[in-house]
């Protein structure tokens, strides 16, 4: 009998620290080593199962390197700033991690790549299959619908979300921008107000829609003359990405180092 995988949770009280709580006290080849959340939560002291009417054994604290001490794998979905400062910890204390959190600026995600040379790593910005599989279907999609379609980026969220576009719409358009033989750097386009001229052909266009309770929303929209094609996913459940998380924790325990994401956990980089 193989044994458990312990994990640690970061932003236990968060809206996905509690999914993957759920998550884990449910597996049946996963054990919740520890769960963290700031300093001033008020999760922290409970049982990092109250929520659901459980008590794990774990209460949450806000001394992440406690948490971190008895674990294989941290999975993280916090804020980048927290997640570098876990990382860092990861790195000292010799744990594996899953990133899932969003909204790194680029020197932020160089210090995150740079922590990949000693810790093994799936860091994506979307861990439900069902992304993954769009993101293949993008990348087939922008090679045949290179040339005479516009295309547009539409992503919906919760109101509660802090970063725009979402992680995952700025994934479909490196996908696309790639497809394309472009970079997205320099085919984006994020705002548009007022007197915006015609629209400029090859560009990569991105809208935000924010309200109520929307888990997640993505749209990528090929526009020609005469017809349009839409790709679209919709999240209806936060269980999905957590789920996806476990398979990434599964994925890394036979790796010591390195930067993965899922498509290399779901083995979507060979397919075709
Ligand atoms: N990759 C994927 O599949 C998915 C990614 N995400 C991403 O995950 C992240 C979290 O999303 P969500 O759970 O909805 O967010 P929440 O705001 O619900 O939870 C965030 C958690 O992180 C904590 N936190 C906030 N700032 C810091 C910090 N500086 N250091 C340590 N902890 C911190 C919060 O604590 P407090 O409550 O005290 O502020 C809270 O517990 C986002 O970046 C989101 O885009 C979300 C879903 C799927
Ligand atoms: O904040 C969220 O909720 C989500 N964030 C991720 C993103 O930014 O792409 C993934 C998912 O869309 C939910």
């Amino acid at each position: 009998m193989t044994k458990p995988i312990q994990i640690a949770i970061a932003g236990a009280s968060g809206r996905m620290g509690k999914t993957l709580i759920e998550a884990i006290l449910n597996h049946p080849d996963c054990e919740l080593a520890g769960a963290f959340d700031q300093a001033g939560s008020t999760s922290i002291g409970r049982d990092a199962g109250d929520f659901m009417g459980i008590a794990s054994g774990i209460a949450v604290t806000d001394d992440a390197e406690a948490a971190l001490s008895n674990a294989d794998i941290l999975i993280d979905f916090t804020r980048p700033e927290g997640t570098l400062h876990h990382l860092a910890l990861c790195e000292k204390h010799n744990v594996k991690a899953v990133i899932g959190t969003t909204g790194f600026e680029p020197k932020q995600l160089e210090m995150l790549k740079k922590a990949s040379s000693n810790v093994a790593m799936v860091w994506s910005p979307n861990m439900a299959v069902g992304v993954n599989a769009t993101f293949k279907l993008l990348e087939v999609a922008a090679k045949i619908l290179s040339q005479g379609y516009d295309i547009e980026i539409i992503e919906a969220h919760h109101s509660k979300k802090v970063d725009a576009p979402s992680g995952t719409a700025l994934r479909m358009g490196e996908v696309v921008a790639q497809g394309l033989g472009v970079a997205l750097d320099d085919v984006g386009v994020f705002a548009r107000e007022g007197i915006t001229g015609e629209r400029k052909a090859g560009t990569i266009g991105f809208s935000t829609i924010r309200g109520g309770d929307i888990v997640g929303d993505h749209t990528v929209l090929f526009a020609g003359m005469g017809e349009r094609i839409e790709i679209t996913h919709k999240s209806s459940n936060r269980m999905t990405y957590a789920q996806g998380s476990i398979r990434a924790a599964q994925f890394l325990m036979s790796h010591d180092n390195g930067l993965f994401d899922m498509q290399d956990v779901l083995g979507l980089k060979t397919l075709f």
